[in-house]
Order: C-alpha cells, then sequence, then structure tokens
C-alpha cells in the first residue's frame, strides 16, 4: 500500500512543530524517520497512523485521504507501535498480541481459533513465544517492545508505523527486527536514532530537522558527514564497511561551532581516590 503525506503540517501544545512535509512511500518500502529529539518525528507518525490528526496537509493510503477513513478501517490498514507505553497491564502477553486483532474479529475476549494462531505465530516471528503466558508488566523493556512489535505484525496491516522500535533492543533483537520489517512486503515508516543500522535498515531515509525535512532520499545519497553535521551538530567519519562495502559512520564529537560553551569554574575530570576509573 502507497503511502502520501502532502504537504503536512502538525502542532503539539499549540506550537507548530512539523511544516510542510511531503513524502511518498511506495508500496513494500521502508522509510526511515531520521532527526534529531524534539525534531518532529514522533509527530509525524502520528499524523500519518491517524493518531492525531494533522493541522494541514493530508495523508493518503493508496490514493485515499485518512481523514475519510472510520477508525477500523485505518485500523485495518495500518498498525502503529508508539515510543511511549508506560502502560502497566496485568494481562497475559498473549492477550496483549491479541489485541491486534480486534480489527479483524468480534471484540476483545471473542478470539477465534484463527486469531490465537496468528498471535502465536507473531510472537513465534519475534523470538519470544516463551513470553506468551507472562504478565505483560513483568517483562523487561526490550520483551516488552517484541511483544508490542508482535501485536503490530498480528494486527496484519499492509502499513506499519514504528517509532523508535530498536529502544531497549539489544543489538541482536535490534538487527532482528530490521530485518523482520525489512523481510515483509508491508510499507514501513520508522522512526530510527542508530543512523547506520537506518542506513543498512532503510530504502529511503527523510531527515527531519526542527520540524521541516531537511534531506530526503537513499540512505547513500542523503548520510554523509556535511548532513550529519548540519542535523545532529555532530563531526563524523565515513568509513566503508571491509566486508559489505556499506559506508558506515564513526561520531568524532559534538561539532566545535555548536557544542555549548563551559560554564563558570572548570570541573574537574581526575578521579577522586579510590574511584574505578583507571
Ligand atoms: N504532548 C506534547 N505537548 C506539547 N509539546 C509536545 C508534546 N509532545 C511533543 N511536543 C513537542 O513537539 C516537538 C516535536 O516532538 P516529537 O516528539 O515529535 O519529536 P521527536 O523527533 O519524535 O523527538 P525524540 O527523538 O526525542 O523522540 C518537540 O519540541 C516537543 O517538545
Amino acid at each position: 500500500m502507497r503511502v502520501d503525506i502532502e504537504d503536512l503540517d502538525a502542532h503539539r501544545g499549540g506550537r507548530r512543530v512539523v511544516s510542510e512535509v511531503s513524502v511518498s512511500v511506495p508500496s513494500g518500502t521502508v522509510l526511515g524517520m531520521l532527526g534529531p529529539n524534539g525534531s518532529g518525528k514522533s509527530t509525524l507518525l502520528r499524523a500519518v497512523s491517524g493518531v492525531a490528526a494533522p493541522s494541514s496537509g493530508r495523508v493518503l493510503l493508496d490514493g485515499a485521504d485518512t481523514a475519510s477513513l472510520s477508525r477500523r478501517e485505518m485500523a485495518l490498514r495500518v498498525a502503529v507501535m508508539a515510543q511511549e507505553h508506560s502502560e502497566e497491564f496485568e494481562i497475559p502477553v498473549l492477550d496483549m498480541v491479541l489485541l491486534g486483532r480486534i480489527p479483524h474479529g468480534r471484540g476483545f475476549g471473542n478470539d477465534s481459533d484463527r486469531d490465537v494462531a496468528v498471535a502465536l505465530g507473531a510472537l513465534e516471528r519475534v523470538g519470544a513465544p516463551h513470553l506468551a503466558r507472562r504478565a505483560f508488566s513483568a517483562l523487561s523493556g526490550g520483551e516488552r517492545q517484541r511483544v508490542l512489535f508482535a501485536r503490530a505484525l498480528a494486527q496484519d496491516t499492509p502499513v506499519l508505523v514504528l517509532d523508535e522500535p530498536t529502544n531497549h533492543l539489544d543489538i541482536a533483537h535490534q538487527l532482528e527486527l530490521l530485518d523482520l520489517i525489512r523481510a515483509t512486503d508491508k510499507t514501513v515508516l520508522v522512526a530510527l536514532h542508530d543512523l547506520n543500522l537506518a542506513a543498512r535498515s532503510c530504502d529511503a531515509v527523510g531527515v527531519l530537522v526542527d520540524g521541516r525535512l531537511a534531506a530526503l532520499g537513499a540512505p547513500t545519497e542523503v548520510l554523509d558527514t556535511a548532513l550529519i553535521r548540519s542535523a545532529f551538530d555532530v563531526d563524523s567519519t565515513a568509513v566503508d564497511h571491509p566486508r559489505s562495502g556499506r559506508r558506515h559512520f564513526l561520531f568524532d564529537a559534538r561539532s566545535p561551532q555548536t557544542a555549548p560553551e563551559p560554564e563558570g569554574t572548570p570541573v574537574s575530570l581526575t578521579a577522586p581516590e579510590g574511584s574505578i576509573r583507571p
């Protein structure tokens, strides 16, 4: 399913935090949304998924304006994995994943055998079938992320909107989740902070700075040391991976022009007596 974002503005707390963003995401491709903290990635993704309507502009799913779709019609098209999930759900993990089946069925607690099979299959895909009977609230941060990703998969939608899905995940599970995303034929919009993971896993990346799209295109075209400096205020060095040949970035330091000046009396960095520092 194709996703077109047209001239989108979005407000948070009465302030415009996303301005004039236009992006087309072809069916079955992965768009990584990059940008510094507070640059508007989550706000843009909320607008795309229908969690919060844009203040102006449109989001089209295969040409259909999301403003004209019912909640259920949206839930059959777009599954969302949000960044914040402070909920202390006492429910078992399997029931949490079954929430993804609600748009397909008869409502919570009326799951069919197929719903249960899909939910168990999704847990299997994220490597978490052993968690099915555990309470969601008793899981670690990374285990919760994987269960919430399983819920999004179980929703069985053509579009996935994922806000920093690799938060809390160890490196093996980060790679696994991004490989799973790549292996689906879904259209994926995913906010990421790790530029090297994004370059490895996305067909295209969009870089938001202060709510505006500063760059958009294939990772190899977009990501370079100049962009990283201007968008993130960080100096970096590009190196090609000795085996894959893929471009990677080593991060050197905050760029000197923009790093905050130290204020007042310099703080001594000498380790105190008995410290574990060498
Ligand atoms: N609930 C809110 N009320 C008011 N302002 C908000 C709210 N949520 C976010 N904002 C503001 O909107 C702007 C964009 O925030 P957003 O969460 O979209 O950024 P982000 O790029 O996803 O950031 P991060 O990388 O830190 O997750 C920020 O300036 C933020 O302070």
